[in-house]
């Protein structure tokens, strides 16, 4: 008892009054006391000073002096005033937290009767706070690639899209439900890592995330321990010259929001409190700098001047504010180092949910609403194109303007490609800003649109084109006059006003409302201008050429920290160019030529189109030949890349049966691997497209995509061709599964279904389980963790029964249990062809055990058996010696991570000294108390470590 009275009077010491500890304590807070308003504020409002005290304190020039003069006069009166005095101090934290350590020191604790006193917070820390929310919340409430005129609210129009955790190894480690969960320990690959890497292809929404996070903090409804938030857009970066020298407070300041009072108080809260700063770096991708970063040593103190980029890659790297936190998005393959990484989400677009629910949002009148929805339940061209984002803005303004016009239903097209919606859009634009419109049905036509808008077209697409050439995304002023782009054309909607803090003092700037239309406007002016030959329009395939080295794109931050002799520009990342090739091959398909006719004389228009096709000819050949190839199982395999992905979908877009017949046989091998390559539904159009061209069977494996069932549904004209499909980790649901069902038994040459990882349910498992049952030549199928219980494993099981081609089914990570594992055993029993079968991980305890071992003492066929991560006792042991008894096929049985004891281990060793085919038994993980040399220890067909 005096021990722990001791203790506590060491740590808390008798209590002072309050007038003593401020005495006793006067250079303490003289040296640290750097903000006297709070004080002088909250004392007179009490009226604990009265006006005249105020004015005295004031009338001191240095800093000190008024603290001085404060602590003078809070002693002369007293107890309650001092005590009210360290309250502020306690109270106001960010203006004071230097005094944290002296308030615990003397234990302070304010009366009930103080602490019922307001204390005002407008310390220069807690008011910066505040004016940032207000920017933001004015900044951010409308999503800003509308056109000004008809801004459309964030809250109104955001729906979350499907948000993957992506592990180190790339792989799915499950969903971020919500953005308030973006900065929790779910997903965490790097404790030391202080980013949130946001990736996705383009147009996927990875800016609107990061708008719809700035204004969830902003409305102070989510990240409460975040004070700051600065937004970068990584683009604005190449606005700075390669001179331009600035601190890192000139960068947060300057560039982003100014503390109207006191900077260096801030900024000396900021440095010292990082982990209260959030970081929104934008479209890492899109960092274009001509700054030569050979030239500056490597400076990391928040007081050193040096260029822009180099502050931008130390605060990324941690050499800057360190704690910080930070949420950088880019694109799908723009390589960040793995060390700067805290956690990795990748967007995947809309679901078929989300994209209902975005469907309501758009069309509130339940009429065009429903009459969208069946659109596009009967098309899924459009679903799938509708499930990236952008396309499906794009797609539903051309709708919704569409109808208001003649209710016509635009959308009757079974095959759109993106170049018809990006026609559609500028069709739209250019006709909402003439007044043909104003009569209900008097629309001119898509051509006509088009040869009245070709000067509009022109010089937009001149600025387009001019800005990609210099890796530029934000015009200013003088690029816009310099090419006679009208006031009126500027407003038409394809570019929008951005404010850009530059050298020069703050002004606007102009940018297209999304990147994707500055690449169509590039390869519209190429195709319109008569003046471009074909070197010019055809330069970006050269610059997308595929070499191996290019498929492992650079990361602009490794090239920034390590690579530092780069002659290249390190920062271009070329999926803006790979667009203007497939815009160019739209432009230029055979349906495009009677709306270009008459913006373009035939004769260029023919030679253009000439030029394209050799040069699509020429690459796709020489792609084709290029590509790895590696033997699997019986097939001839060749390993594609994502540049094929882009291949495919320029051959597409050309719609030519003769270019999808050339690529076809080019492809020289029977079997494709497009694995983790990102392809998307829409691309699954484009593989068929490619593939409905080749004439003998084929293998296609797609795993670790982003194809869902509108994917799927895209496949349809190639699944007669298609001996493997694999498919697995593609969020595929029963709705796929019953596509697959349909398609796979009419033709039934299936022999490989791999479908691991995906959405499918008890529902969709009737599915599969017909395909088992009436595909006769079904050996593999690859089931692994989707959502079957012991209903899906019933009819799995049962079906295999049913089967005599099967040889290889894994269940892995469903929830079969016991019911499911019984189902299997009377599948296997008299079975003849399956010789592997994964049941690891699917909650089978005993019963299940049992009844597997028991169907082995008579099943023949099976080699492998995998039981790992299961609930098996030294009971469902005993079953499986007996079994290995008497069992003559089996030769690996595992039975790791289970729940056997060195009883049921002694039990199955004794049982191998009957069995001379089993080459192993693997128990490791199961609570077995090895070292006392026991037999089974030293049988060395028994695994335990
Ligand atoms: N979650 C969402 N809810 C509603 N609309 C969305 C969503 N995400 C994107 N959009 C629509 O798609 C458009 C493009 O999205 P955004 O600019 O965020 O794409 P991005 O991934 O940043 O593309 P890029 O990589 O090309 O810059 C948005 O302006 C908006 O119209």
């Amino acid at each position: 008892m005096l021990c722990q009275a001791l203790t506590m009077s060491v740590k808390c010491p008798i209590r002072r009054s309050h007038v003593h500890s401020i005495r006793t304590s006067r250079e303490e807070l003289v040296n640290k006391i750097k903000n006297t308003n709070c004080l002088l504020e909250n004392l007179t409002e009490h009226g604990f000073f009265s006006t005249e005290d105020a004015e005295i304190v004031m009338q001191f020039s240095t800093k000190s002096d008024r603290v001085r003069q404060i602590l003078d006069l809070v002693e002369s009166k007293g107890e309650e005033v001092s005590e009210y005095f360290l309250s502020v101090l306690q109270r106001i934290p960010e203006a004071y937290f230097n005094l944290k350590p002296w308030l615990e020191e003397i234990c302070f604790q304010a009366s009930e009767q103080i602490l019922c006193l307001n204390v005002k917070n407008n310390d220069p820390v807690t008011v910066f706070s505040r004016k940032i929310k207000h920017e933001l919340c004015c900044d951010v409430k409308y999503i800003k690639s509308y056109t000004e005129r008809e801004e459309m609210m964030l809250q109104e129009t955001y729906v979350n899209g499907i948000m993957e955790l992506i592990s180190a190894a790339n792989e799915n480690m499950g969903r971020v439900q919500d953005l308030s969960c973006l900065f929790d320990g779910n997903g965490v690959i790097n404790e030391d890592g202080e980013t949130i890497f946001v990736f996705g292809d383009a147009g996927m929404g990875k800016t609107l995330l990061i708008q719809k996070l700035q204004n969830m903090w902003a409305k102070g409804e989510y990240y409460c321990e975040i004070k700051f938030l600065f937004r970068f857009r990584c683009r604005t970066f190449s606005l700075f010259k390669k001179t331009t020298l600035i601190t890192l407070e000139d960068l947060l300041f300057k560039y982003n929001c100014n503390p109207d009072h006191e900077p260096e108080e801030v900024y000396r809260y900021i440095l010292h409190f990082p982990e209260t700063v959030l970081f929104t770096f934008d479209g890492f991708d899109e960092i274009h700098s001509d700054f030569d970063l050979n030239s500056v040593p490597e400076v990391s103190s928040p007081f050193t001047q040096t260029h822009p980029v180099v502050l931008l890659s130390h605060l990324l790297s941690g050499k800057l504010l360190k704690g910080s936190k930070k949420v950088l998005t880019a694109r799908t393959a723009t390589h960040v180092p793995k060390n700067i990484i805290r956690k990795k989400i990748m967007l995947r677009g809309f679901s078929t949910e989300n994209l209902h629910a975005y469907t309501s949002l758009f069309f509130k009148e339940s009429e065009i609403h429903k009459r969208v929805i069946s659109h596009l339940k009967a098309n899924h061209n459009f679903s799938s194109l509708c499930s990236i984002p952008l396309f499906c803005w794009i797609i539903f303004k051309s709708y919704e303007h569409f109808h208001s016009i003649n209710d016509c239903q635009e959308f009757s097209s079974s095959s759109v490609t993106l170049t018809d919606i990006f026609l559609l859009i500028s069709e739209v634009y250019l006709n909402m800003s003439s007044k043909v419109f104003s009569v209900k049905g008097a629309s001119r036509s898509q051509s006509e649109t088009f040869k009245n808008g070709k000067d509009t077209l022109l010089s937009i697409g001149r600025l387009a084109y001019d800005g990609m050439e210099r890796s530029m995304f934000v015009f200013d002023q003088d690029a816009v006059t310099s090419l006679n782009i009208s006031e009126k054309d500027l407003k038409l909607g394809f570019l929008r006003t951005v404010k850009v803090y530059s050298e020069l003092g703050d002004h606007t700037s102009f940018e297209f409302f999304h990147m994707t239309l500055q690449s169509f406007f590039t390869a519209l002016f190429l195709v319109i201008n008569d003046k471009t030959g074909s070197a010019e329009l055809l330069k970006y395939f050269s610059q997308c050429t595929y070499t191996e080295d290019k498929e492992l794109q650079h990361s602009p931050l490794s090239c920034i920290c390590a690579r530092r002799d780069r002659k290249e520009d390190p920062f271009k990342n070329n999926d803006h160019l790979q667009f203007i090739n497939l815009f160019l091959c739209g432009l230029l398909s055979k349906p495009k030529q009677s709306l270009l006719k008459d913006i373009v004389p035939p004769s260029i228009l023919k030679m253009k189109r000439k030029a394209l096709k050799q040069k699509l000819y020429k690459s796709v050949k020489s792609h084709l030949k290029s590509l790895p190839r590696s033997p699997f199982l019986e097939y001839n395999r060749v390993h594609a890349l994502t540049h094929f992905i882009w291949m495919a979908r320029c051959i597409c877009e050309t719609q030519s049966e003769k270019v999808g017949k050339l690529a076809a046989k080019g492809i020289c091998a029977d079997y494709i691997k497009l694995s983790f390559c990102g392809a998307s539904s829409s691309d699954c159009g484009a593989i068929s497209f490619v593939l409905n061209h080749y004439h003998k069977k084929i293998a296609l494996e797609l795993d670790n995509n982003n194809i869902n069932d509108y994917g799927v549904k895209e496949l349809i004209p190639c699944f007669s061709k298609l001996t493997v499909i694999r498919l697995s980790v593609n969020q595929i649901t029963d709705e796929g599964a019953k596509v697959l069902y349909e398609e796979l038994t009419k033709y039934k040459v299936i022999t490989f279904l791999g479908l691991y990882k995906n959405l499918i349910t008890d529902f969709g498992a009737q599915f599969i389980a017909r395909i088992i049952e009436e595909c006769p030549k079904l050996k593999r199928v690859k089931l692994g963790y989707n959502r079957f219980t012991g209903e899906g494993g019933t009819y799995i099981g049962r079906a295999i029964l049913n089967s005599t081609s099967i040889c290889d089914i894994g269940m892995w990570g469903n929830e079969i249990g016991d019911v499911g594992a019984c189902a299997f055993a009377e599948a296997i029993t008299n079975h003849s062809s399956l010789t592997h079968l994964s049941l690891a991980c699917n909650g089978i305890s005993t019963e299940g055990g049992k009844s597997i071992a028991e169907a082995l003492q008579q099943n023949t066929s099976l080699k492998i058996l995998w039981l790992t991560e299961n609930k098996l006792t030294d009971e469902a042991a005993e079953h499986f010696a007996k079994m290995v008894k008497v069992n003559k096929t089996l030769r690996h049985l595992w039975l790791v991570n289970n729940q056997i004891t060195n009883h049921g281990a002694e039990l199955l060793s004794e049982a191998l000294q009957h069995n001379t085919v089993m080459e192993e038994i693997c128990l490791q993980g199961n609570p077995l108390t090895l070292g006392e040399n026991q037999p089974f220890e030293q049988n060395s067909r028994i695994f335990c470590i």
